[in-house]
């Protein structure tokens, strides 16, 4: 794991300490701890994420999402529990050390994309390696390059109020992979954004994540985001861990009405793996080969375009399951309402 939490909680104001008692269940200590005057914003939250894999954080307003973040971060210092990054606890890390570690290692995305609007794009991205006191000519070519690799080049020398929001949080993401952190942490990065480029952006998130391979943590509102851009979907409700797991579980086996909630308006195609509806074993021709971990709905797309059969593969690219073109439907139906698959 790159970074990883155990116990962990966060309690605010007056009687922090009634929490405490380990002899209790978890519920009964928050009782006793606000009884007492304190405000519980995380209770026992265990949760941890490794290189390559992008970890979502969802819950209503107020449910602990960004108090989490900073945590793990000691931004916010938590008032129990251990937080460790690759495997050594950080949590009593002195403060000289912590600020390194952060700076080398970790790197957050802001909502409101935190630019200095007195700096150009340039002078923007190079900031955490003038902050590092890297040499002016090796921090130039790093931030030259990420953003080419964020997509606006020849904007080098513009400054933020002349680029748009989406452009204005590419920055944000150029200046947040320059020191090459390990972990990336992004604060509903794309809230502030209209529908068709917050999707722009997810599709950069992806591909960046996909050759960047940074252990990822991302906070949204928003389901469809999280499915789209997470492996797993943590859902905190009032500091609690209620679930976590693939967009997929949750939404087959929420555990409760609040998660429940929260994957209610998915549009299940693009959710559900083909995988749970083929059938098993090599069909004796197929039109294409298609990985087995394609959303129903992509499926439906290329049988649209006029495929027939499709064979599907597993990582190793060997042909595990098939699917006929008749069959599509009775999958779309299974996905959105339940039944036999
Ligand atoms: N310094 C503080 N003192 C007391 N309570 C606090 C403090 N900071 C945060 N809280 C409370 O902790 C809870 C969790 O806040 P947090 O910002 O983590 O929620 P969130 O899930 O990120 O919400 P949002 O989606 O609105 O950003 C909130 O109820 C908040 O009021």
């Amino acid at each position: 794991m790159i970074i990883e939490c155990q116990k962990l909680w966060k309690v605010y104001g007056d009687g922090g300490a009634a929490f405490g008692n380990e002899d209790r269940s978890v519920q009964e200590r928050i009782e006793l701890a606000e009884k007492a005057g304190a405000y519980v914003a995380l209770a026992d939250i265990d949760i941890g994420v490794e290189r390559g894999e992008t970890l979502v954080v969802m819950g209503l307003s107020g449910s602990g999402k960004s108090t989490l973040l900073r945590c793990l971060t000691r931004l916010i210092e938590p008032t129990s529990g251990e937080v460790r990054y690759e495997g050594r606890p950080i949590t009593n890390l002195p403060r000289t050390e912590l600020l390194a570690l952060r700076r080398q290692h970790m790197s957050m995305v802001f909502q409101n994309f935190a630019l200095l609007p007195h700096r150009t794009v340039l002078g923007n991205v190079e900031l955490p390696l003038e902050i590092q006191k890297q040499d002016a000519r090796s921090r130039r070519a790093a931030a030259l390059e990420m953003i080419e690799l964020v997509g606006l080049k020849s904007k080098e020398d513009h400054y933020p109020h002349e680029l748009s929001g989406g452009q204005q949080q590419r920055v944000g993401i150029a200046r947040s992979l320059c020191s090459n952190p390990s972990l990336w942490l992004l604060d509903e990065p794309f809230s502030a954004l209209d529908p068709l480029i917050r999707r722009e952006m997810q599709d950069e998130v992806l591909r960046l994540q996909s050759s960047l391979a940074k252990a990822v943590i991302f906070v949204t509102h928003d389901f469809e985001e999280a499915a789209r851009v997470g492996d797993r979907i943590a859902i905190l409700r009032r500091g609690r861990l209620v679930q976590c797991g693939t967009a997929e579980e949750l939404v087959s086996n929420p555990v409760d009405d609040y998660v429940r909630a929260f994957t209610a308006e998915v549009d299940r195609g693009r959710v559900f793996k083909v995988e749970r509806f083929m059938e098993r074993g090599e069909p004796q021709a197929a039109d294409r080969l298609v990985p087995m971990n394609t959303s129903l709905k992509d499926v439906s797309r290329i049988f649209a375009e006029g495929a027939n059969v499709l064979a599907f593969s597993d990582d190793k690219h060997q042909t595990v399951g098939f699917m006929r073109r008749e069959k599509l439907g009775e999958a779309l139906a299974a996905a959105e309402f339940g039944g036999p698959f």
